[in-house]
């Protein structure tokens, strides 16, 4: 949990590094932080994630009542309800990387990820022989009515450590921005392993 001037410091960094990456191409995706007073800081609809400055950001309860002028993500739906499902939580990041897009539209409802040692980047997992599963969402411009279908299935499985949406990106979160962006950085290298050996 942190200060707004913190969260929007430490939001901004991870979507220049994120963009850098190449895994919020074209103003895609979203970013949020859980602040200290249970408010949370999101980026604005629209803006670029590689060049966030502290007016990119705006706050809101975690009911979606907006604190600030202006207009959050359009995805706000989904982040806040994350936040509300898991008070432990410090911060949600969305991203839309190739490699998430591309294992999104060839997989079925789940992917598996099994064997790997990185496994272990996940709180919890302490060892390769871990199965992590994680959801894919078929994707749906309707944001509450996709939020449904990912809090009806979160409510009866294990807590994944994300989720994916199909051909449009990856939903990951931690109990701080470091732990999100280790999950953030984990899924993808596994998700990469996932393509090169089934190519
Ligand atoms: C140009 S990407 C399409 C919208 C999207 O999926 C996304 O992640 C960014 O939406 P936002 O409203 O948060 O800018
Ligand atoms: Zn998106």
């Amino acid at each position: 949990m942190s200060t707004l001037e913190t969260a929007r410091d430490t939001l901004a960094s991870l979507g220049r590094d994120f963009h850098a990456r190449g895994w919020v191409p074209a103003t895609a995706g979203n970013l949020s932080a859980r602040l200290d007073n249970g408010q949370v800081a999101m980026t604005r609809s629209g803006r670029h994630k590689g060049h966030l400055g502290k007016e990119d950001f705006m706050r809101l309860d975690t009911l979606g009542q907006p604190l600030d002028e202006g207009t959050p993500s359009a995805e706000a739906g989904l982040h806040l309800a994350l936040y509300r499902r898991w008070p432990e939580i410090g911060c949600v990041l969305h991203t839309h990387s190739p490699r998430a897009t591309v294992i999104s539209r060839r997989r079925g409802k789940h992917i598996t990820l099994s064997g790997y040692e990185l496994l272990k980047a996940f709180d919890g997992i302490d060892t390769h022989e871990a199965e992590v599963a994680l959801p894919i969402f078929d994707n749906d411009q309707d944001i509450p009515r996709l939020g449904a279908r990912v809090n009806a299935w979160l409510d009866r499985n294990p807590a994944p450590p994300g989720y994916l949406i199909r051909g449009h990106g990856l939903y990951t979160w931690g109990r701080d921005a470091i732990a999100a962006e280790r999950h953030a950085e984990a899924l993808e290298f596994l998700f990469e392993c996932e393509l090169l050996a089934n190519r």
